[in-house]
C-alpha cells in the first residue's frame, strides 16, 4: 500500500453550460518517505490534484487513497484526522498579517486545542528547526519572502503532519531564496520523515529535492518516474519540453549557428553519464587517431547525485581518423552529429 493513491481519478468543474476536465483518469501512487514532485503547463491539473489529497475538493469519479482510506467515504470526523495529518505550504505564504511569527505558528495548534504552554514549546522548537527563531515576536511585513516560507513550513508542520503538500511554494522566492527553502523542505523530508508532494512549474525545484516525478498535461499523466530518468530521457513531448530548459545539451537556432560560423570542423554532440568516462575516452582515442577536439558547447550537472549532460566538440583530423573517433565514441555513448 502507498501512502497516496489515485485510481482513475477524474475531475470535472462546471461553470454555467461549461465543462472543465481538470483531471482525466490519474492513476499514481506516492510512497511514504519520498519527495513527490508534479509538473506541468499551466492548466494541467496540478493544483486540482493536490486539493484531493486532502479533499478541499471531492472527486468526479475515481478514488483518492490517504493511508488506505478512500477520502470519498470518510465520514467527517476521520476526514479531519486526515486532514490533520497533511500539512499545505502556499505560494503567498497565506501567513496572518495582524499575527507576530509566533502567533501564526501556534494559530493551527490553538484550532487543534492545545494548551498554552505546550503550544509555546512546540512553536519555539519549530521556529528553531525554521531558523528563525529569533523573529517570533516579528510580523509577517517585516519579514523577507525567504523568512515568511519559513514561518509558512513551520506552521504546516505544527501538529507533525506525515504528508506535506507544497504547492509553488518557491514561486514567489527569488533563486537563491528558493535555494534555501528547498533544503529546508528537503530537511523536512530526511530529519521529520515527512512525505513531501510538491507542485511546481520550476524544473529546477524539481531536479534539486524531488525522488520522483509525475508530469501532467491535460489532465493526464504523460510520465512519471524517478527525476534521473524523466530528465535525462524524457519519452513525451510534453516532459521533452519541460525538463529540455533545465540543460540544453545541443545547440539550437542562434547558437547553432553561431557555431558553425566558427567551427568549420565536424560538430557532434556526445551524451555524459556517470560511468560513461567521456573525458577520459575522448583524450586517450582522439590521441591514438590523430584527431583534434575543441568542446564548443554543452554542460553537465548532477540529477539525484548522479552526473548527466552533453558535450558539443568540434573535430578536425583526416575524415577516416574522424571516423574511427566517433566509432569509438559511439560505443560509449550516445553520439548525434549536430546538423
Ligand atoms: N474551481 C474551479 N472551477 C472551474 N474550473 C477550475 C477550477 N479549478 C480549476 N479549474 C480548471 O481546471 C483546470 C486545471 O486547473 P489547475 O489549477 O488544477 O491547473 P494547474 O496545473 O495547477 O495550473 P496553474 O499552474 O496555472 O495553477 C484548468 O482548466 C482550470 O481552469
Amino acid at each position: 500500500m502507498s501512502l497516496i493513491e489515485f485510481h482513475e481519478v477524474t475531475k470535472t468543474f462546471t461553470t454555467g453550460k461549461r465543462e472543465v476536465i481538470a483531471l482525466d483518469g490519474i492513476d499514481l501512487a506516492i510512497e511514504a518517505g519520498e519527495v513527490f514532485g508534479v509538473i506541468g503547463h499551466s492548466g494541467a491539473g496540478k493544483s486540482t490534484l493536490v486539493r484531493l489529497v486532502n479533499a478541499l475538493e471531492p472527486v468526479t469519479s475515481g478514488r483518492v487513497l490517504v493511508d488506505g482510506a478512500d477520502l470519498a467515504t470518510l465520514p467527517e470526523r476521520r476526514l479531519r484526522a486526515v486532514r490533520a495529518g497533511i500539512g499545505m505550504v502556499f505560494q503567498q505564504f497565506n501567513l496572518l498579517r495582524s499575527r507576530t511569527v509566533f502567533g501564526n505558528v501556534a494559530y493551527p495548534l490553538k484550532i487543534a486545542g492545545w494548551d498554552r504552554e505546550r503550544r509555546r514549546r512546540r512553536v519555539a522548537e519549530l521556529l528553531n528547526f525554521v531558523g528563525i527563531a529569533d523573529k517570533a515576536w516579528t510580523y509577517p511585513d517585516q519579514l523577507s519572502g525567504g523568512q515568511k516560507q519559513r514561518v509558512g513550513i513551520a506552521r504546516a508542520l505544527g501538529t507533525n503532519p506525515k504528508i506535506l503538500l507544497a504547492d509553488e511554494s518557491t514561486s514567489a522566492l527569488d533563486p537563491e531564496t528558493t535555494g534555501e527553502v528547498l533544503r529546508l523542505l528537503k530537511r523536512v523530508n530526511t530529519e521529520l520523515g515527512v512525505t513531501i508532494v510538491v507542485i511546481t512549474h520550476e524544473m529546477e525545484v524539481v531536479r534539486e529535492i524531488a525522488d520522483r516525478v509525475a508530469v501532467l498535461e491535460n489532465g493526464r499523466v504523460a510520465e512519471v518516474g524517478s527525476v534521473f530518468d524523466v530528465f535525462s530521457a524524457p519519452k513525451t513531448d510534453t516532459a521533452k519540453r519541460l525538463v529540455g530548459t533545465v540543460l540544453r545539451e545541443a545547440p539550437e537556432g542562434l547558437d547553432l549557428e553561431r557555431l558553425r560560423a566558427r567551427h568549420p570542423g565536424r560538430l557532434v554532440t556526445a551524451r555524459v553519464h556517470e560511468d560513461g568516462r567521456l573525458g577520459a575516452v575522448l583524450s586517450g582515442a582522439a590521441g591514438r587517431h590523430g584527431v583534434r577536439f575543441e568542446i564548443v558547447y554543452g554542460g553537465i550537472t548532477t540529477l539525484s547525485g548522479r552526473s548527466f549532460g552533453g558535450l558539443t566538440l568540434e573535430l578536425t583530423g583526416e575524415p577516416s581518423d574522424v571516423d574511427a573517433l566517433v566509432a569509438e565514441l559511439r560505443a560509449r555513448t550516445e553520439v548525434e552529429e549536430v546538423a
